[in-house]
């Protein structure tokens, strides 16, 4: 039987009676089974809400009534529904289906960015709208995780929403209990047994159903309709279960399938991130002031073994990025040396923790930045393009990238011994290159190429490897460039600003505007110095889904690109020295 492959809209799912319903659910999970373990994605969080996306499509009416998908990972069955299950093959590809809800891609959807607690505050903020236009009759649906909950933003949207003018507003709480790993604090207690009493959610003025369980496509939309009846704000609280029907998720002890990747072809080496938490581990066999946060992302920031060596050092604060950092600053000020290990994208929302509540106070915090550069099929809000024009512009802030994992090793040792204030170390998605030896130092810079006096390339982190391909190439062609990893990015090194170079190019995976480029344009400025700066990096737009070798190149950040940047630039008459 296909009843998927009938339905064509949301339309199509209304006159479905129970029995089909539950096939309907049973073919929607063998298709993204099939699917998802070939494209790669989010499987175990779109599993569980099968039963859920189905009854939210029969009882509200999309788009006139938007579903905001909090981080929307889990919106693939939403996508299924709203006539996307041809192209649901290129899921996660250049040119092909987002993995999160995409505008571009259906009028049902809303949200983009896959930052993790934001559905409440837009569905307040839509809402508001809805009822100033005068169209009050619609009724704005925000799906939010228990893990999502964890996060500052929906406590703010929560205060928001149970105060002011009654707005018919649903939040469905998607609640498995998990965000990768069991949601962690004081709400998933108060979830999972709730009082016979007023829930939290009662207390703050919103109305409450549930807790209903979330695969009983019947159960939940009788009470999606009874929180639409209320035409006032009101929490809608689903008991699912996340990679529900498909036994290699349901058992998965880690984080229940929650991300899958592409079949690899072959093996690979240890990627950066266990490399990372491999040395961590080392480090805090001999300090024992180090102490390791993350935001709900112990496995995938590599703390894992950090954990298990360490079971009273590292602290899940759970989806909370801003709480990390201020609670890192106060473990800084009780005399400990905290390192926060958070994806570089994530470290965005809690700049302001790090430039007054850590910056400030100069508190020796070590952020260990992963997934910086671009990250590629998690699209445009999860590239870590931003860091180094965020983290530049605080004062005290030292900012390291390795080349390579001995760089890595050696950097994050400097960095957690560097008491004096705030310190980051950032590398990128996936495995680091073969280690590239230094021929020699400039300043606390290595030299890899020394190629003479007429060009000076100063390669970011991983991108010297391209750079010294390209200088590899212009040396063929008949022109010396020397090849330069500054180790210690942020500030900028003087000595690598008054080298007497012609030509100086900067070579950053970061957005070009507030980068290490503009850093070295400010060093040499400061410096005197009349060399030219050509600086190459991330185009300062929303790099959209791709492979991330091809995203480099299409930015120039190859060594093709960084050798023809080179040779375009005009060469000055020489210098009368
Ligand atoms: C601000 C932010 N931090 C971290 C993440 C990484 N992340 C993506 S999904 C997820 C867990 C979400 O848990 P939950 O909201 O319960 O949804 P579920 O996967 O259980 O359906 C995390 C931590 C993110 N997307 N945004
Ligand atoms: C949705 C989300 O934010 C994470 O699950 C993210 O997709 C993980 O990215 P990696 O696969 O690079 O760990
Ligand atoms: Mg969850």
């Amino acid at each position: 039987m296909n009843l998927l492959g009938a339905i064509g809209s949301p339309a199509d799912l209304r006159d479905l009676g129970r029995a089909e319903l539950d096939a309907l659910a049973a073919e929607i999970r063998c298709s993204l089974v099939a699917s998802v373990t070939c494209t790669g994605g989010h499987l175990g969080p779109s599993l569980g809400v099968v039963e859920l996306t189905l009854a939210l499509h029969r009882v509200f009416d999309s788009p006139a009534d938007p579903i905001v998908w909090d981080t929307g990972h889990q919106a693939y069955v939403h996508k299924l529904l709203t006539g996307r299950q041809d192209g649901f093959g290129t899921l996660r590809q250049a040119g092909g289906l987002s993995g999160y809800p995409n505008r571009a891609e259906s009028p049902h959807d809303w949200v983009e960015n896959s930052h993790a607690s934001t559905a409440l505050a837009y569905a307040d903020g839509l809402a508001r709208a809805l009822q100033l236009r005068g169209e009050s009759e619609a009724t704005v649906v925000a799906v939010v995780g228990d893990g999502a909950l964890t996060g500052g933003m929906c406590w703010e949207g929560l205060n928001n929403l149970g105060a002011g003018p009654p707005r018919a507003v649903v939040v469905v709480l998607n609640d498995n209990g998990r965000s990768y790993a069991p949601t962690v604090g004081g709400l998933p207690p108060h979830l999972a047994d709730l009082p016979a009493g007023p829930s939290l959610f009662e207390l703050l003025g919103l109305a409450y159903v549930g807790p209903v369980d979330g695969h009983d496509v019947e159960a939940v939309e009788e009470a999606l309709r009874k929180a639409r009846a209320l035409r006032s704000p009101v929490v809608v609280h689903v008991r699912t279960t996340k990679g529900r029907g498909y036994f290699p998720a349901e058992s998965d002890p880690h984080d229940r399938l929650h991300a899958v990747p592409p079949p690899r072809t072959g093996p690979s080496a240890p990627g950066w991130t266990a490399q990372a938490g491999d040395e961590l581990v080392r480090i805090g066999e001999r300090r024992p002031d180090v102490v390791a946060l993350t935001a709900a992302m112990l496995e995938p920031t590599g703390l894992a073994p950090f954990a298990a060596a360490f079971p009273d050092r590292v602290v899940d604060v759970g989806i909370a990025e801003q709480h990390a950092v201020t609670s890192a600053a106060g473990l800084a000020l009780g005399g400990l040396h905290p390192v926060v290990a958070v994806y570089s994208t994530f470290l965005n929302r809690a700049f302001d923790q790090v430039l007054l509540d850590v910056g400030l106070h100069r508190l020796p915090v070590t952020f260990l930045l992963d997934r910086a550069g671009i990250t590629g099929a998690d699209g445009p809000s999860h590239n870590g393009m931003w860091d180094l024009s965020v983290l530049g512009i605080v004062p005290g802030m030292r900012v390291a990238a390795p080349r390579d994992a001995t760089r890595l090793r050696e950097l994050l040792g400097e960095a957690v011994d560097d008491d004096r204030g705030p310190t980051a170390v950032r590398f990128p998605k996936g495995s680091p290159c073969a280690d590239l030896p230094a021929v020699g130092r400039l300043g606390g810079a290595d030299v890899l190429v020394d190629g003479g006096s007429d060009v000076l390339v100063l390669a970011v982190g991983p991108l010297a490897a391209a750079a010294v391909a390209a200088a590899c190439d212009l040396r063929a062609a008949g022109v010396g460039v020397t090849v330069v990893d500054p180790r210690w990015v942020l500030p900028v090194d003087p000595a690598l600003a008054t080298t007497g170079h012609r030509l100086v190019v900067t070579v950053e995976d970061n957005g070009l505007a507030g980068g290490f480029g503009d850093a070295v344009g400010r060093a040499l400025r400061e410096a005197g110095s009349d060399a030219d700066l050509l600086t190459l990096g991330l185009r300062q737009e929303y790099v959209q889904v791709g492979e991330r070798e091809t995203l480099l190149a299409e930015h120039g950040l190859d060594a093709a690109g960084i050798a023809t940047a080179i040779l375009a630039q005009p060469k000055r008459r020489a210098r009368a020295r």
